[in-house]
C-alpha cells in the first residue's frame, strides 16, 4: 500500500488482468495535468481520513471505493498491501464490482452531485460559485492548500416496501495532508463525471416556473427552502419565474427565447406540468412551422423537463420516481439522468385540443374535475368533497369507444404494443419495455430530423408553389394533401417498416391486452398489418385514457398500475356502471396496494395507441341493464335530465369542454429527469460477499452493487 503522501495510477490493460500499476510521486504540476488528461481507465490510490479514521480510497473507472484500512495484528509482511485489483478484463460494471473487497463501499460517478474542496470542513461543504468549472480551470496555475475534498451524493433509502424510492443528499468528507493530492483528486473526479454518459448531460442553466397557486399554496415556500439549496450545490444557474396568472407558463414558453436554457423545470402539480408540456410541444410545431390544429405529425421539444411537485395529487411526479418526495424529485435534476415519457393529444373532430401528460377522464374522475374547481378554496380537501359528491350523483353515461386493439395471431407482424410480458409487466427504472419502444423512438426522430430539414428544402425551394397549394387548399379543404403531409406520412410509412422489422426479431407473447376480453359487446374491424378497430358501446361509471399509472399517494399503485412511462402505449380503462357496491369496490381496489382493478368483473382494460369517443344515448334494451344483475335500468335515457346525461372530461386535472374527443398516445415525446421508481430489494448486511454501497441508488440502474 502507498503511503498517504503519494499518489498512485494504475493503467489497466485490456489483456493484462490486474494491469501494471505504475507509481507516480505528486509532483505538483505534473500531478496536476496527469490528472486532467487521465482516461477513466487509470486508477486512482491514495490514503485519506474519513471521521478521522483511516481509508483507501480508489477511483477505478467510473466507480469510488474507499476501506477502512485494518491494524495488521499478526503475520506482520515487508511485502505493500494491495487493495484488490479486477482480475478479469473489464469489460462490464458487474465484473469490477465483484472485484472489490467485501467491505467495500461503492459510489457510481453518476451519483455523484457535487465535488468541493476547502481548507477547512466547513469551507469544503460549502457550495460552489455558479461558474465555479471556470473558477477552477483559472485555479490551475496557483498553489493548491486545500487537505478536504468533500463529494456531495445522492443515495435512495431502501427502508421498506413502501418507502424504497425517496433519495437523499449524502456527503462525504476526505482529508489528506498533501494538498496536491486533494486537488489531483478533485480534478480526477469531476472530468470523470462529466465523461461519463450521464454527467455529460448535467444541467447548468435551468428555466424554472413556480405555480405559488396549486396544493397548499407553497409552490414558492417549497423551492426556497428545499430545492434552491440543492441547485445551488451542483452550481445550477436557476432563473426563476412566478406565474401570476393561469396558462402564463404556456404564454412564455411559446414567445420568449430559450436557448440560452438547457432544461425547464416547473414546481406544481399535474396541471402545472401539463402547461410546460404543451407550451413546449406547440413550440416546437411553430418552430417547425406545422399546422397547429391539424399537425401532420407531433414533433419532439428540445428542451428536457424537470418536474418538482408542489400540487394537490402530483401523479406525474409519483408515478415517475415511486414518490412526490421534494427532495427526491429535485435530486434526479442534479444527477441529470432523462428518460422519453409518453404524451398523448387530444383533438376533437376538427382540431388538435392540448396534450395530455397523465390522465384524460370520463364520468366519476371528469365529474369530481369539475365539481372540485368551485371548491379550490377547500385546498386539498375539495376533491374528498367532490369525490363523494361525484360519486352519489353519477348515474352512469352512455358512450362508444373505438380503439385500434393490437393484433392475437403470432405470426402477424406487430406493433410495439405486444412487447410485453405475461401478467403485464410494472414500469420500473431500467424498463425493458420501454428501452424497446426508446430504440424504435430514436429511430423515428432520425426520420422526422430528415423530415425537418426536407420540409426546410421544400419551403426555400418552392415557397411560391405552397402559396400556390394554400390557395388551392382554402378553396378545396378536402383536396391534395400538401407537402408537410406526404413528407410525414412518408416517415411514418418508413417508420412501421422499421417497427415490423424489429418486432419480428423479438419473442413476443400472442396475445396481450385487453385484460378482460369478451366483456365488450360491439363490433370488430381488421385493418392492413394486423391491427383492429375494437367498437365498445355502454353505459360507463368511468372511463380514463392513463398516460402513467397515475400512482399518488393516496393511490400508491395508481389506477393503472401496468402502464409504462414511454412504451408509447395508453391503458384504456373502462369501469362499467353497475352496484353501487362495485362502485365502492372499485374505489377501494384503486386505493390499496394490494388491489387490483383487472380483477373486477365490471372493469375492462385495453392497451392501445389510441381511442375515439363518442357520446351517444342508448336505447332502452336488454344492454343498457345493470351487468351485475340488478336488472334495474341505469341510464336514465331520454331528453329529460340533460345535465345528468353527459359527464366532462378531466384532462390533467384540468375540465376540457369537448365531448367527443380523440385521444393518441405519442411514445417519448418529452425528456423529463427520471430514472424510473424501483422496486424494493432488502439491503443487504455489512460484511456480506457482495461490496455494501452507502449509495444504493445504483443498484437497479448500473447493477454495480447489486448481486
Ligand atoms: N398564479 C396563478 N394563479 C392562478 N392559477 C394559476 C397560477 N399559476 C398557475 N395556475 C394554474 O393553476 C392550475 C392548477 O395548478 P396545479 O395543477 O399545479 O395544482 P393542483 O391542481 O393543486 O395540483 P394537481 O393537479 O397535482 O392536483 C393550473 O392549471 C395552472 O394553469
Amino acid at each position: 500500500m502507498t503511503q498517504s503522501g503519494s499518489t498512485e495510477f494504475a493503467k489497466t490493460t485490456t489483456s493484462g488482468g490486474a494491469g501494471d500499476v505504475y507509481a507516480a510521486t505528486a509532483a505538483a504540476a505534473a500531478a496536476a495535468s496527469v490528472a486532467a488528461t487521465a482516461c477513466s481507465s487509470d486508477v486512482l490510490l491514495n490514503n485519506f481520513q474519513l471521521k478521522k479514521k483511516s481509508y483507501r480510497v480508489l477511483l477505478h473507472g467510473h466507480h469510488l471505493v474507499w476501506e477502512r484500512m485494518q491494524r495488521p495484528v499478526a503475520k506482520p509482511t515487508n511485502e505493500t498491501q494491495k487493495i484488490p485489483l479486477p482480475e478479469q478484463q473489464l469489460t462490464g460494471v458487474e465484473t469490477r464490482c465483484s472485484s472489490y473487497g467485501a467491505h467495500s463501499h461503492v459510489l457510481h460517478m453518476d451519483d455523484i452531485i457535487s465535488v468541493c474542496s476547502g481548507n477547512t470542513k466547513h469551507d469544503s461543504m460549502q457550495p460552489p460559485p455558479t461558474n465555479h468549472r471556470d473558477h477552477q480551470q483559472a485555479d490551475g496555475d496557483t498553489k493548491p492548500t486545500a487537505q478536504f475534498l468533500t463529494i456531495n451524493y445522492a443515495a435512495r433509502l431502501s427502508k421498506s416496501k413502501t418507502d424504497c424510492n425517496r433519495w437523499q443528499l449524502r456527503r462525504l468528507t476526505f482529508y489528506n495532508a498533501d494538498a496536491y493530492i486533494v486537488y489531483q483528486w478533485q480534478l480526477q473526479l469531476q472530468a470523470r463525471i462529466a465523461s461519463s454518459p450521464v454527467g455529460g448531460q448535467r444541467v447548468q442553466r435551468l428555466l424554472v416556473f413556480i405555480n405559488p397557486f396549486g396544493g397548499r399554496k407553497a409552490g414558492a415556500q417549497t423551492y426556497e427552502r428545499l430545492v434552491r439549496p440543492l441547485f445551488q450545490l451542483a452550481g445550477i444557474d436557476a432563473t426563476c419565474i412566478t406565474t401570476q396568472r393561469a396558462n402564463q407558463i404556456r404564454d412564455i414558453l411559446l414567445t420568449h427565447d430559450l436557448s440560452c436554457y438547457d432544461a425547464v423545470c416547473c414546481v406544481g402539480g399535474d396541471g402545472t406540468v401539463a402547461e410546460v408540456i404543451n407550451g413546449l410541444v406547440f413550440r416546437r410545431m411553430r418552430e417547425l412551422g406545422l399546422d397547429e390544429q391539424r399537425p401532420a405529425f407531433i414533433p419532439r421539444p428540445s428542451l428536457p423537463v424537470a418536474v418538482i411537485p408542489a400540487g394537490s395529487t402530483d401523479t406525474i411526479v409519483y408515478s415517475m420516481h415511486g414518490t412526490a418526495d421534494v427532495r427526491t424529485a429535485a435530486i434526479h435534476v442534479l444527477l441529470g439522468q432523462r428518460r422519453g415519457l409518453d404524451v398523448c393529444s387530444v383533438s376533437n373532430n376538427r382540431t388538435l385540443l392540448r396534450f395530455c401528460a397523465s390522465v384524460l377522464s370520463y364520468g366519476y374522475l371528469g365529474d369530481v374535475a369539475a365539481e372540485s374547481e368551485q371548491y379550490r378554496w377547500m385546498g386539498t380537501r375539495r376533491y374528498e368533497y367532490s369525490g363523494i359528491k361525484a360519486f352519489f350523483n353519477n348515474r352512469g353515461y352512455d358512450a362508444e369507444l373505438q380503439l385500434l386493439e393490437e393484433p392475437t395471431e403470432p405470426e402477424t407482424p406487430q406493433s410495439p404494443v405486444s412487447l410485453c410480458d405475461e401478467p403485464p409487466s410494472v414500469c420500473y427504472a431500467n424498463c425493458q419495455r420501454c428501452s424497446i419502444a426508446s430504440s424504435l423512438q430514436e429511430q423515428r426522430s432520425t426520420l422526422f430530423t430528415a423530415d425537418a430539414n426536407s420540409q426546410e428544402n421544400l419551403q426555400s425551394q418552392h415557397a411560391e408553389q405552397q402559396n400556390k397549394l394554400v390557395e388551392q387548399q382554402q378553396s378545396q379543404p378536402q383536396s391534395q394533401p400538401n407537402a408537410d403531409v406526404i413528407v410525414a406520412t412518408n416517415c411514418e410509412q418508413q417508420l412501421n417498416e422499421i417497427e415490423t422489422a424489429l418486432c419480428r426479431s423479438r419473442l413476443m407473447r400472442p396475445a396481450s391486452l385487453p385484460l378482460q376480453p369478451g366483456s365488450s359487446y360491439g363490433s370488430n374491424m381488421s385493418l392492413p398489418g394486423g391491427l383492429q378497430w375494437k367498437t365498445i358501446r355502454g353505459n360507463f361509471f368511468l372511463i380514463c385514457g392513463a398516460n402513467i399509472t397515475c400512482a399518488c399517494a393516496r393511490s400508491p399503485n395508481g389506477i393503472s398500475r401496468y402502464s409504462h412511462l414511454g412504451d408509447g402505449c395508453l391503458d384504456l380503462i373502462l369501469v362499467r356502471k353497475t352496484s353501487f357496491i362495485n362502485n365502492v369496490r372499485f374505489l377501494l381496489n384503486t386505493a390499496g396496494r394490494a388491489g387490483d382493478i383487472r380483477n373486477l368483473p365490471f372493469v375492462e382494460v385495453y392497451r392501445t395507441r389510441k381511442f375515439i369517443f363518442r357520446t351517444f344515448t342508448a336505447p332502452a334494451t336488454e344492454e343498457n341493464l345493470s351487468l351485475a344483475g340488478s336488472r334495474q335500468p341505469i341510464a336514465q335515457n331520454g331528453n329529460d335530465a340533460a345535465s345528468s346525461e353527459y359527464s366532462s372530461w378531466n384532462c390533467d386535472g384540468e375540465v376540457v369542454t369537448d365531448l367527443d374527443i380523440t385521444m393518441s398516445s405519442h411514445c417519448q415525446l418529452i425528456d423529463v429527469f427520471m430514472r424510473g421508481p424501483h422496486s424494493y430489494s432488502k439491503p443487504q448486511k455489512p460484511g456480506a460477499s457482495a461490496p455494501t454501497t452507502p449509495a444504493s441508488s445504483s443498484d437497479n440502474i448500473y447493477c454495480c452493487c447489486k448481486d
